[in-house]
């Protein structure tokens, strides 16, 4: 009997020829390093032996010997990255049985009305709600943690006008579903197609009704804000849960239940004595309200700028979900981080070319990609402490202790998660009353939350964290980058928002660094692969390239100043080495850039990005995690602000750097800048004078490709004069600190 072949719901295709010619130059390139980093231990070894050198040239030798075994050391792990590289292809059209689709509970995730505008936020609400899906298997959950009544009152009001927005857009196949989103452009790509006279007068109506809905949420805001600030702030750090099923009564009252998901506002409780966890903790109470209303098998994490931007992400999704083959041992699937504000200059590299263009495509080639905090769809049971397969403890104590005393969440934990909602209402049967306990600060007291079960509370950059460890007690995850964004964000579009931004990743990284998770140890000994555990490890160390950065910002420098050398002659056979290994590497580098359908433009933006965050953003994480471990302070989230400022979107748009509002975080950078640029002017006149040129060859070119690359950052101290510019202030301890060094490099050399 002939069998009917179902059409496989997706596709992976290895990228041999990629692979081949990285895993080719990995050959040669490490080759190379190798023999780098011999020449210089061998010296330094020579200079410490021998009587008849100073000890700065073994000071020096040995801090270039660091740095470069650092940026070795790192450069390694992230070749993982390259070694496999895959693509995949989804075909959630062929998903023709609605039936069959698993629930899914949306968590949007908020924290503050005045750095996170409401109505950006209800964008994303309403996105969320419109995803192509069966409505009465969506249930939409918003988190705020800034407990604020303009968040509750915008929901109420996005929940009517999603009433008719989600039957526009079903109707006219609309996919752009953030309403914001969609009335800003003009047209949208399908809107040729189903140009009809109805379609007009229903889209201005549309148009007329989200006006309405956004003068509404403004206006409110508008109120709030004039309110007193103290009670917000008392909101945000001091108060008690509450939750509410928006628009239930509407609903029942129309008899439309199936065609809206439902939508659940979530506060939970805060006081000033427990700690809350952040995004983590946001995401745990979530977990738990919502196992016990819709208890949906697969939740959508989304941070509230990130709007769903295709309706078929959700599908897609499943596509991998449900294959029998896959499912067993799959996690999360992760769509890309993308960005609706970025200018095509993209001068502070917002874009993260490098993380969803190339590493998260060699991480899928592997075991797959670690969670990116937003856009990924991820299995319940996977939050649940468990590896795969395995069932959770059979003992009610144990369970207890794993999950706490809610007995109507325990009754929750069960393979076949049904929703909990019956027919007769929220209210009747007590389940709200119970979700508020579980959002109370005290449910989580000795039980395994933030600790095995759920989002892990050890870093704050809890999406790294919960992924390694799902990888390693066996879990994979999957990595889809379809040719639409599925999910558009705000991305951070002042260098000083990029530089804290990274600074709260570069420490909650080293949170995991230095704790007994550390990803190179806990990766292997957990039997994870190799290859995998490199490229989890690679974020890990990733906050070091900062002993590199700031040693070859200031050691070939000062030296170049004093006239030493610290590299081959040009005529030495040692500085073909150098040089070969300096120009493969930012050919590879270019290479993946224009490969990644970026531009010669977004490769010096880069470097330049990378020079600048390592020395910031890294550094200061280095200092606070070391503040940490000592015991002086806590490690705090710092939220991006994503609300600018009329004249920084201008700066931002013409692809000029605005240093407005940076602190203590620009000093490195400017110091940096303005020593290259001392010491390539003295280097120069050195070099006329001495005639020195053939030793100093490398050091005059790393100073002058610095101080090249620091231009953006010379003209915003020495020149610029607008509100984007250096603060003087900045400039001022920036001299200083450019003063000290100097001198320091002048006692260093002439003692
Ligand atoms: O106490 C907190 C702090 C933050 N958030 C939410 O977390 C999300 C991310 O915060 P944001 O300030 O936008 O940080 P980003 O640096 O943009 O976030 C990136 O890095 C985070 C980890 O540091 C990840 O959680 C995010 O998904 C990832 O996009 C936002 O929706 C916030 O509302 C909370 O719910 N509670
Ligand atoms: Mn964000």
């Amino acid at each position: 009997m002939e069998t009917k072949q179902i059409p496989p719901l997706h596709k992976l295709q290895v990228e041999r020829t990629r692979a081949t010619i990285n895993r080719a130059f990995l050959s040669v390139h490490s080759l190379m390093l190798l023999a780098l980093l011999y020449y210089r231990a061998s010296w330094f070894f020579f200079f410490l032996t021998s009587h008849s050198h100073t000890w700065t040239f073994t000071l020096t030798w040995f801090l270039l010997l660091t740095s470069e075994l650092t940026l070795s050391f790192i450069w390694l792990l992230g070749a993982a990255y390259r070694w496999r590289p895959v693509s995949r292809t989804a075909f959630p059209e062929r998903l023709s049985d609605d039936s069959q689709l698993p629930g899914i509970d949306v968590f949007i995730c908020t924290a503050d009305p005045a750095k996170e505008p409401p109505l950006d936020v209800m964008n994303t609400v309403v996105s969320a709600m419109a995803l192509d899906y069966p409505a009465e298997k969506l249930w939409v959950y918003l988190s705020d943690d800034g407990g604020a009544d303009i968040t509750l009152y915008a929901m109420r009001k996005a929940f009517s006008f999603a009433m008719v927005w989600l039957p526009f857009c079903r109707k006219y196949g609309v996919r752009t579903r953030s309403p914001n989103a969609y009335f800003s452009k003009e047209i949208e790509e399908d809107d040729g197609l189903i140009r009809r006279g109805e379609f007009c007068s229903e889209r201005e109506k549309m148009k007329f009704m989200y006006e309405a809905f956004k003068e509404q949420v403004e206006r409110a805001k508008e109120m709030d804000l004039t309110g007193d600030d103290s009670l917000s702030k008392k909101a945000k750090a001091d108060r008690a849960p509450l939750i509410e099923v928006i628009g239930e009564n509407e609903l029942d009252m129309m008899g439309v239940h199936d065609k809206m998901p439902h939508l659940v506002y979530v506060r939970r409780e805060k006081r000033p004595t427990h700690p809350h966890n952040f995004k983590a903790g946001a995401l745990n109470v979530a977990l738990r309200v919502s196992s016990l209303l819709s208890n949906g098998s697969h939740i959508l994490v989304l941070d509230c700028d990130m709007y769903s931007n295709d309706p078929t992400s959700a599908k897609t999704a499943m596509c991998f979900h449900l294959d029998p083959t896959l499912s067993p041992s799959l996690a999360f699937v992760q769509f890309p981080q993308m960005f609706h504000n970025i200018n095509p200059n993209d001068i502070y590299c917002g874009q993260l070319r490098e993380v969803f263009k190339v590493w998260w495509y060699g991480c899928d080639g592997l075991n797959g990609p670690v969670l990116s905090g937003t856009g990924f769809y991820i299995k319940r049971e996977a939050l649940y402490g468990t590896a795969p397969g395995l069932d959770l403890p059979k003992d009610l104590i144990q369970r207890r202790q794993w999950f706490g005393h809610s007995n109507e969440l325990l009754r929750t934990l069960r393979s076949d998660y049904k929703c909990n909602i019956v027919e007769n209402g929220l209210q009747s049967n007590g389940l709200l009353q119970e979700a508020h306990l579980l959002a109370s600060c005290n449910y989580e007291k000795g039980t395994k939350w933030g600790k095995q079960v759920g989002f892990y509370y050890d870093s704050v950059v809890e999406d790294y964290m919960t992924g390694f460890r799902l990888h390693c007690r066996g879990w994979n995850s999957i990595y889809y980058d379809p040719p639409r964004p599925q999910f558009l964000g705000n991305a951070p579009n002042t260098l000083n928002d990029c530089l804290v931004q990274f600074k709260r990743w570069s420490t909650g990284l080293l949170e995991i660094t230095f704790s007994r998770y550390c990803p190179l140890i806990y990766g292997i000994m957990s039997g994870h692969s190799i290859l995998h555990t490199m490229c989890i490890s690679y974020w890990a160390f990733m906050p070091f390239y900062s002993i590199f950065a700031l040693c070859y910002a200031t050691v070939p420098q000062l030296s170049l100043l004093n006239g030493i050398s610290l590299y081959p002659k040009v005529s030495d056979p040692w500085f073909a080495l150098f040089a070969t290994v300096f120009i493969s590497g930012s050919f590879q580098h270019l290479f993946e850039v224009l490969h990644t359908g970026g531009s010669f433009r977004t490769w010096w933006n880069e470097l330049r990005i990378w020079m600048i965050r390592s020395v910031s953003s890294n550094f200061f994480g280095c200092l606070e995690i070391a503040a940490r471990l000592i015991g002086v302070r806590r490690v705090d989230f710092g939220l991006t602000c994503k609300v600018t400022e009329e004249d920084q979107v201008v700066r931002y748009a013409k692809g000029v750097f605005d240093f407005q509002g940076a602190g203590i975080i620009l000093v490195p950078v400017v110091t940096g800048s303005i020593l290259n640029m001392v010491a390539l002017i003295g280097g120069v006149g050195r070099v006329i004078v001495e005639g020195s040129y053939s030793e100093l060859m490398v050091q005059l070119f790393l100073t002058l490709l610095i101080t090249i690359s620091s231009y953006p950052i010379i003209e915003g101290f020495a020149i610029r004069r607008d509100a984007g510019r250096v603060p003087p202030l900045i400039t001022f301890f920036s001299i200083i600190c450019t003063m000290v060094l100097l001198s320091l490099g002048l006692i260093v050399f002439t003692v």
